[in-house]
């Protein structure tokens, strides 16, 4: 059923945020100086997809994560290296629960990535394991548009919500090792742009079987999509909204930032004092 978030405590968030971001800059080697901004990005999106509007289970409330039956779910497969990040945060913060923390370290790796602004709400409560939603919620790379379609309409996302969200997929790579798809990075890998939707648009992409016997598309400059990723191209209403985040990227900009804060709450109410919080980025706070 719907969790109801307890009343924001007396803390300060921000500092929560500057340590996360410090963080990020600080450890910039991570993966090939990608840096950990997507992987935290894929945490906070994987700890809250498990929602199922039908019966009102799974979402970010509880912090299930960090049980290993969640952990261990083969779509989760490299995340433990954002939850090894955020494990010193967690101990300089003891009293930050862990839904709150694994969506507040998405909230900040966008941010800090020149992304939008994400208004973000405190008070998720940690749940016991035995709440821990079953394996196989989070999406299949290998399918088509009908059913990228059916996955966000039990996560209650209509198309252009659907659309704009995918587009975080102009941030990090594909690994062979967690998902079977290799993929050379994006012309922006950590820095958050609307790349995904102009490249999609404009690169020759071909369907090849990679090492690992996997399909994926590649383009010439060594950049590659998923089936799933291609399946936005190919459904004319998807197509439509791909044409329109490709042309204006303050367009995506607002939409993703709507849609996101929306994933990262799924299946929480929140009393009105939580008020959402628009942190400061580094620069701002000329940190
Ligand atoms: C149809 C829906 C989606 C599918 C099938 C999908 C699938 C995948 C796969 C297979 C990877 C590669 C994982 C690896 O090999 O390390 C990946 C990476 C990623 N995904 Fe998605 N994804 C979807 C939607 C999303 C959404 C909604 C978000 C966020 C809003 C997101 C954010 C990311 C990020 C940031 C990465 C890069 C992670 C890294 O560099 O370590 N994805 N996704
Ligand atoms: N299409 C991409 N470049 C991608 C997919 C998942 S992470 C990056």
């Amino acid at each position: 059923g719907v969790h109801v978030a307890e009343k924001e405590a007396k803390r300060d968030y921000q500092e929560v945020y500057n340590a996360i971001a410090t963080k990020i800059r600080d450890e910039d080697e991570y993966d090939n100086y990608i840096g950990y901004g997507p992987v935290l990005v894929r945490l906070a999106w994987h700890s809250s997809g498990t929602f199922d509007r039908n019966d009102n289970s799974g979402g970010s409330f509880g912090g299930t994560y960090r049980f290993k039956k969640e952990m261990n779910d083969p779509s989760n497969k490299g995340l433990q290296n954002a939850f090894d990040f955020l494990r010193p945060i967690h101990e300089q913060f003891p009293w930050i629960s862990s839904g709150d923390l694994y969506t507040l370290g998405g909230v900040t790796a966008v941010q800090e990535m020149m992304g939008p602004k994400i208004p973000w709400r405190s008070g998720r409560v940690d749940q016991p394991e035995n709440t821990v939603p079953d394996n196989g919620r989070l999406p299949d790379a290998s399918q088509g548009a009908s059913y990228v379609r059916n996955l966000f309409d039990r996560l209650g996302f209509g198309d252009r919500e659907t659309v704009a969200l995918i587009g975080a997929h102009a941030l990090g790579k594909t690994h062979y090792e967690n998902s079977g798809y290799e993929g050379p990075w994006g012309p922006s890998p950590n820095v958050f742009t609307n790349d995904f939707f102009v490249n999609l648009l404009n690169a020759h992409w071909t369907l090849n079987t990679n090492k690992k016997g996997v399909k994926q598309w590649d383009n010439d400059q060594g950049h590659m999509m998923l089936p799933t990723d291609m399946a936005l191209v190919k459904d004319p209403k998807y197509r439509k909204l791909v044409e329109e985040y490709a042309k204006d990227q303050d367009v995506f900009f607002r939409d993703f930032s709507k849609a996101f804060a929306k994933l990262l709450e799924n299946n929480i109410k929140f009393p009105d004092q939580n008020k959402p919080h628009y942190f400061k980025t580094l620069d701002e706070q000329d940190l």
